[in-house]
């Protein structure tokens, strides 16, 4: 059967990555990417912004919004303290299968769950079924027409609290105009825009930090 994509940049960590290391991971996908096939990950710059914020929040429960790959799942685990942990919800099986063994590969497994569906069936559900109470960090990076309204389901599910990070990729590209208007003007959150540019690419894109007022 033909590869997919996905599948040939797992078989290239599989091939040139370092097991256990998460580091090394995430430079393959990103060798691959830049050299051989772009791919919709955060990316080394953008990463290199996430990983700042994810250090300065240190926090103890991570959703993920998109999981693609498993790639910003990795940067973001490989960060956390012991006992810390992140959800990750992708609706596509077939990323989310190939995402669990990069995860896995890096030894990662413990730290991430991986939550098959759509986010507007999973948000709802994290306190009951997950056991979450409130988000430290959201990372918003699966499809940009839904960037608001899972924002605002957050809020709905009470699942933001005084201080909760909110970090959206793509808000310039593809760009989340109608997200970007809600944080900034709607007075609930505090609102940092952090330039950079699109994965492997030289085209403008910025990632947006929104921390939730409570
Ligand atoms: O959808 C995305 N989700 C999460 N991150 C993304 C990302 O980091 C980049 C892109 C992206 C793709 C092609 C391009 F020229 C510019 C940007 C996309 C995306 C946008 C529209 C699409 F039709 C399909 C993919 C996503
Ligand atoms: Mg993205």
């Amino acid at each position: 059967m033909s590869q997919t994509k996905e599948q040939r940049i797992l078989d290239f960590v599989l091939q040139n990555a370092t097991c256990g290391d998460p580091q090394s991971v995430l430079d393959n996908i990103d060798k691959y990417c830049r050299l051989k096939e772009w791919a919709m990950n955060v990316g080394d710059q953008k990463g290199l912004i996430l990983d700042n914020i994810v250090k300065e929040t240190d926090p103890s429960v991570v959703l993920e919004l998109g999981t693609y790959c498993g790639y910003s799942s990795v940067r973001i685990s490989r960060l956390l303290k012991p006992g810390a942990r992140v959800f990750t919800v992708e609706m596509n099986s077939d990323y989310a299968a190939i995402a669990k063994k990069i995860i896995e590969f890096a030894g990662l497994k413990d730290k991430v769950q991986i939550l098959e569906g759509s986010t507007s069936d999973i948000i709802p559900q994290l306190k009951k079924k997950f056991e979450v109470n409130t988000l430290d960090l959201v990372f918003v990076d699966h499809w940009k027409d839904k960037y608001k309204q899972d924002t605002q389901l957050l809020e709905k599910c009470s699942l933001l609290k005084r201080g909760s990070v909110v970090v959206a990729d793509n808000v310039i590209v593809p760009g989340a105009p109608d997200f970007l208007e809600y944080v900034r003007t709607c007075g609930r959150y505090d609102c940092t825009n952090f330039p950079s540019f699109l994965e492997y690419m030289n085209e403008k894109d910025a990632l947006e930090r929104a921390i939730f007022r409570g």
